[in-house]
């Protein structure tokens, strides 16, 4: 087994990061890495720290401790398929007396970002109701909560409208990924736009504070850089990537419309670059793409010559930051991501090297070196991308804490564990 388990998650400072989250705002949300760890991570990389208290429950070993708090899938490769367990016991909650317990709508809460905004929200003890056409959203991804009290989940368009009773509204809901944004372009828009009136709508008539999460993807190929939000932006308005790119744009536009014509309480977080567990293995972005190319023994694919940029974020960082905002007073757009910025090319041979590593803890033997290999660069692909975090800084007190490396690696356990599943 490895030595992961026990191995140290060091901070941009060189601290140990034990937690995730902070009181701020009024409102609590650290939570212990490990027990968020338990919901993804398999036992031999992270074993969970939660003893049960009840003897007759309590768990043999650190397989079974672990098993407690995680749905699993079972793969047969005889008959090619595939056996879901659920769990008979949820990942303890914090008792929060109601006055403080909020009731939270979090639309594609089933997708990648949406399921960590989920399970710390739940961890924390609030009412999460989860609505998710699972387009790109996967049940897989929440399914350790289903069955809880505080828990729902809907399978709802947002392009329809929804009526629930609600304190805050997280709306997540879009295609992200360039392949899936692109696959039906007018469905994309049309998410963007009428999926944000309806949701609007909703926080106008419940007067719910709202929260739209946005894209560096409305600076287009920007021309400033790093960029900061009062950069308008350079997109081209009928390109393939415009169904998004514009898509969020007007989605910015309404968000504002409401704010000003209606007094809807409204919060803008416009999101860099972010992978992290649950990412789909499927979902053709670089991150999720290169590791699991390098672990499979294939060819990293590099667009064009590999020069463009990007800087990225570990999805803990995101989620502090979103849920800070959501708390604080700031309403104008807050960039939330990681200056850390990697030419695509150099991101390839880091992601490589640290698949490597985490092969050679586990004493996996490989064949040979995989080779990084150039494709054609697709039509409007952003030259370069880096946040300007300053305003997050200012006024959420919100940095980036994770470096790219200790994202990468717990990625890359997260991808290895899947695949020895025979899940991935
Ligand atoms: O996160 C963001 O800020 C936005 O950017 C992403 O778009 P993009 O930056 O193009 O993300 P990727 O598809 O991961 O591509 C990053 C870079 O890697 C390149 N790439 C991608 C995949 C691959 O296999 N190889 C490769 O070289 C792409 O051409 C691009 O230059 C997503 O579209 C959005 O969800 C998101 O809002």
């Amino acid at each position: 087994m490895s030595s992961a388990a026990t191995a140290q998650t060091l901070d941009k400072n060189g601290q140990e990061i034990k937690a995730v989250g902070f009181k701020r705002f009024g409102f609590d949300s650290e939570v212990a890495l490990d027990v968020l760890r338990s919901l993804y991570l398999r036992p031999h990389y992270a074993p969970a720290t939660t003893e049960p208290k009840d003897a007759a429950i309590k768990a043999d070993s650190e397989e079974d401790k672990f098993s407690l708090f995680q749905s699993k899938s079972i793969y047969y490769p005889e008959t090619h398929s595939i056996s879901y367990t659920t769990l008979s016991r949820f990942p303890p909650v914090k008792l929060l007396p109601p006055s403080e317990r909020k009731r939270i709508l979090v639309t594609g809460g089933a997708g990648f970002v949406g399921s960590h905004l989920v399970d710390r929200l739940m961890i924390l003890g609030h009412e999460v109701t989860v609505i998710d056409n699972f387009f790109t959203g996967s049940k897989t991804t929440v399914s350790h909560w289903i069955g809880h009290p505080n828990f729902e989940m809907v399978r709802h368009d947002v392009v329809e409208p929804f009526m629930i009773e609600c304190d805050q509204i997280y709306h997540l809901a879009c295609p992200a990924s360039p392949p899936h944004y692109q696959f039906n372009a007018v469905k994309t828009i049309k998410t963007s736009f009428m999926g944000t009136l309806n949701m609007l709508g909703l926080a106008k008539r419940v007067k719910a504070r709202f929260l739209i999460t946005s894209t560096s993807e409305v600076y287009g190929d920007p021309e400033v850089h790093p960029q900061p939000e009062d950069y308008w932006g350079h997109v081209n308005p009928i390109g393939p990537r415009a169904c998004y790119d514009e898509g969020k744009r007007v989605a910015e536009t309404l968000t504002y419309g409401f704010q000003r014509q209606d007094g809807v309480d409204v919060r803008v977080a416009r999101i860099f670059n972010t992978y992290g567990p649950r990412m789909n293995p499927a979902d053709g972005r670089v991150v999720s793409n290169f590791i699991v190319q390098a672990l499979k023994g294939e060819d990293m694919t590099v667009y064009g010559d590999g020069k463009q940029t990007r800087s990225f974020q570990y999805i803990h960082d995101l989620v502090d930051g979103l849920i800070a905002l959501m708390n604080s007073g700031e309403s104008r757009p807050v960039n939330i991501g990681n200056g850390d910025e990697f030419t695509i090319g150099e991101f390839a041979e880091l992601v490589r090297e640290i698949v490597e590593k985490v092969q050679d803890e586990d004493g996996v033997k490989r064949e040979r070196r995989v080779n990084i290999i150039y494709k054609p660069m697709p039509t409007d692909d952003p030259q370069k991308r880096r946040p300007d975090t300053t305003r997050a800084k200012e006024t959420l007190d919100w940095q980036p804490r994770w470096t790219v490396r200790m994202g990468l690696e717990e990625m890359v356990r997260y991808y290895k564990a899947k695949m020895e599943e025979g899940s991935l």
